[in-house]
């Protein structure tokens, strides 16, 4: 990260706050606070060009100190300890089974502490500060609403934009629209009440981001491929739709993409199916995203496994969970798309400080005006 980010730990906090809301979202996040410590790479405020650490403590972590200790433990000291207690009925559809197999483990503890949505947090943390250099920068800035829940009416109306970010925050589903909200509160409350638990979609937008961001050169450059890896690598999300994805599928050419006209300050478009991004660079309209997230896989009517230990039918783990994280997940997959455009943003732009960046952009602006030819 350049130098010169305004930054602060009040606006990390603040991202995190956001992301342990949400209906349907279980007691860990009730009892369960995020410390945040800012350790370097900021001083006064403001990024300095080194790297930036941050540590987020966990209010919890004295319970397990013990049980999840780096060094060895006297057996006796953990004996009765139901928090060391080995879990060894794997929940289908989390880490637990394949885990286990994998590395050799008698205990799933050893695998679903890692997998768990609960290092999100970081990924949260790290996306402030490229959500501030976004900002200051290039006047980018993210937002995210949710779509829909489990089988709720999909909010099929305009997109949002960034000045709705906090009547949608203020929304405890995260939606844009009454409706909408109805919808999905109602889905949350019948699985509730079903013992069961919800997935849902999630859309994220970009708006004021430059042409010209990822590259079509490679597979790799590409920023749509690298969307779609950091979304994909966020926990339960199964699918990634940029722009219009699939709907755009079932068009034909002619309805399908986003035709030109000459304009005053360049070329307009009347359409942004493409989700802002064409030949795996921005085309200059607004980023456009949308990701699935499956069903949260620790169910309380507990699905049907098989003992490790034991080899016989079981149910699987199943101690508290959420029922339902999608407007969490929101939250996280603004923090990815952030990331993703910032570093794209800074190979196309470079600079060691955020002037420089600056600058830089302005440069490739001015060539881009000094285009001709103008109507
Ligand atoms: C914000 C967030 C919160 C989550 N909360 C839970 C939870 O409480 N219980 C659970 O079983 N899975 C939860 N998950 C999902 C698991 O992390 C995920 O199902 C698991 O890693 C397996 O998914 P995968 O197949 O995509 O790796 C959550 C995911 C996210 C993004
Ligand atoms: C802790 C967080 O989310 C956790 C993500 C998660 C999972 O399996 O992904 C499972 C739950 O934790 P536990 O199984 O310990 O109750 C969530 O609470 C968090 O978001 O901060």
């Amino acid at each position: 990260m350049v130098a010169g980010v305004e930054v602060t730990s009040t606006d990390i906090a603040e991202q995190l706050a956001r992301r342990r809301l949400g209906y349907g979202r279980g007691a860990r996040m009730k009892f369960e606070a995020d410390q945040v410590t800012v350790i370097g790479g900021i001083r006064h405020g403001k990024t300095l060009g080194s790297p930036i650490a941050i540590e987020i403590g966990n209010t919890e972590w004295p319970k397990w100190e013990q049980v999840m200790a780096a060094d060895p433990v006297d057996p006796a000291e953990l004996a009765g300890s139901a928090r060391n207690a080995p879990l060894t009925r794997p929940r289908p559809g989390h880490a637990d089974y394949s885990g286990m197999l994998k590395y050799g483990f008698d205990d799933a503890r050893q695998v679903l502490e890692r997998a768990s949505a609960r290092e999100t947090a970081a990924r949260v943390a790290a996306g402030t500060v490229a959500r501030n250099f976004l900002r200051q920068v290039f006047g980018i800035e993210v937002l995210s609403h949710v779509v829909s829940i489990g089988d709720s009416e999909p909010y099929d109306g305009p997109a949002p934009v960034y000045a709705d970010l906090t009547a949608i925050d203020d929304s405890p589903v995260r939606a844009f629209g009454k409706d909408a909200e109805t919808s999905m509160i109602d889905e949350i409350e019948a699985a509730k009440r079903d013992g069961d638990t919800l997935g849902g979609v999630v859309e994220i937008l970009a708006t004021g981001v430059p042409v010209g961001l990822g590259s079509h050169v490679s597979g790799e450059t590409r920023l749509d491929a690298r969307l779609a890896g950091a979304l994909m690598g966020i926990q339960a999300i199964k699918g990634v739709e940029v722009g219009d994805g699939f709907t755009t599928a079932r068009r034909r050419g002619s309805q399908a993409h986003d035709e030109m006209v000459p304009g005053a300050d360049g070329v307009l478009r009347s359409t942004n199916r493409a989700g802002g991004l064409e030949g795996g660079m921005t085309n200059g309209e607004d980023l456009r995203v949308r990701i699935a997230m499956k069903p949260i896989s620790t169910v309380p009517r507990a699905l049907s496994t098989v003992d490790m230990e034991t080899g016989e039918p079981a149910s699987a783990i199943h101690q508290r969970s959420d029922v339902c994280a999608v407007p969490a997940a929101g939250v996280v997959a603004e923090a990815m798309v952030a990331l993703v455009v910032a570093q794209a943003a800074l190979e196309k732009f470079g600079g060691d400080s955020a002037r420089e960046t600056a600058a830089n952009l302005r440069g490739y602006l001015d060539a881009i005006d000094a285009r001709p030819p103008r109507p």
